[in-house]
């Protein structure tokens, strides 16, 4: 997410995978192994196999209370990715560790435990029991994990209270519309209070303007309770919005991970230009994309912005004062950016072939 959340210093991971395939098909397993199988594209590998690499040589730390967003178009491998994380789809090979401790080696009661307490999934079709009240349906996660009624209803309340249900309460899942349905279920997952959430499309039924909401509503939580967050993701702007970092998948492969600045102004192959072509990049690449070094004394005048401040937000202030605007961060003055700067960002004119404004 953009917004600013506790740094982690140095940052420390909660999952870190190494060298992850999943195959599906027969033998499955002699294909990472065999490096001549395993350079093979997706058709051919099916006809020589009968196999689909579904996830192919993946490595990538989740760090500790970033969103991190796994993207892609439909096939590219995100929910087998994220669903190898706790194992609900068994990795073919490679590493997966959650602080530290070996995921691949954790027998049944220790799994049952990792996807309960330690990482909780939201789908998007949520699972809510249609029998249960709001309320029960939000402690249903407090109730498998053994909590006491009295507790477990006063937290599904505080919970539900969060998430904006207030009031609807006592309802069944019938009487919700799909927005606040989802919003049920991530109210069930936040109140077993998971170390990590992973959420799989959880918005992609949901119309423009619930989706809004609930986009909204992740950023507000995230912002809040700093939670560590995975989110599967096909749609871009949706990426953009809430991740800290995006990891852009194809063909079971990471492309590239990095930034929403990173991904939109420096992007690492064709596939992925291609991909961030039609992002206004003006609102997601900040003002250090655009900075110069100031000259004279022009590190005294002109409306000052921090460096995360974006490229739009820099047009305004330049269009509004009819000055250059400088970059201060701590009260020192990082650099300024002009017009032809901020101009040169949206019209993607890389840096170095910029002509300085006298
Ligand atoms: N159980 C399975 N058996 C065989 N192939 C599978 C299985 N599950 C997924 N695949 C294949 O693995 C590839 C990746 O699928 P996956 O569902 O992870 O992609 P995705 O990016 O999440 O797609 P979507 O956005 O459509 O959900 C696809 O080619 C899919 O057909």
């Amino acid at each position: 997410m953009n917004a600013p959340h506790t740094p982690t210093t140095p940052a420390q991971s909660v999952f870190s995978v190494r060298d992850l395939w999943k195959v599906f098909g027969p033998k499955a397993d002699l294909v990472p192994a065999d490096p001549e199988l395993a350079a093979l594209g997706a058709a051919e590998l099916r006809e020589r196999t009968g196999c689909t690499a579904a996830v192919r040589d993946v490595s990538f730390d989740v760090k500790k209370g970033e969103v991190f967003v796994v993207m892609g178009l439909s096939g590219s491998g995100k929910s087998t990715l994220v669903r190898c994380l706790t194992r609900l789809i068994e990795p073919t090979s490679g590493t997966i560790s959650i602080d530290g401790e070996d995921v691949l080696s954790m027998d049944g009661g220790r799994l049952r435990e990792l996807r309960r307490h330690r990482a909780s999934m939201v789908f998007q079709h949520f699972g809510l029991l249609p029998h249960r009240t709001v309320l029960d349906n939000i402690a249903y996660g407090l109730e498998i994990q053994g909590v006491g009624r009295g507790e477990r209803r006063e937290r599904a309340a505080e919970f539900a209270a969060k998430v904006g249900l207030d009031g609807m309460e006592q309802r069944r899942p019938g009487q919700l519309s799909g927005g606040q349905q989802q919003r049920v279920g991530l109210a069930r997952a936040l109140a077993v209070d998971p170390e990590v959430l992973l959420f799989d499309e959880p918005f992609s039924a949901l119309d423009p303007l619930i989706r809004r909401d609930m986009q909204e509503e992740v950023v507000r939580l995230h912002r809040e309770e700093g939670r560590t967050m995975v989110f599967i993701t096909h749609d871009l702007s949706e990426a953009l919005k809430l991740g800290d970092r995006i990891a852009l998948m194809r063909d079971g492969r990471i492309v590239q991970l990095g930034t929403p600045e990173e991904i939109v102004g420096a992007p690492a192959d064709d596939y992925v230009r291609d991909f961030v072509r039609d992002v206004p990049r003006e609102q997601v690449l900040t003002v250090r994309s655009a900075m110069r070094p100031a000259l004279g004394d022009e590190h005294e005048s002109g409306p000052a912005l921090g460096p995360g401040a974006t490229v739009h937000e820099a047009i305004e202030a330049v269009a509004r004062t009819g000055e250059n605007a400088r970059v201060v961060e701590d009260g020192r003055c990082l650099g300024v950016v002009d017009q032809a700067g901020l101009l040169g960002v949206v019209a993607g004119v890389p840096v170095a072939t910029r002509k300085a404004v006298a």
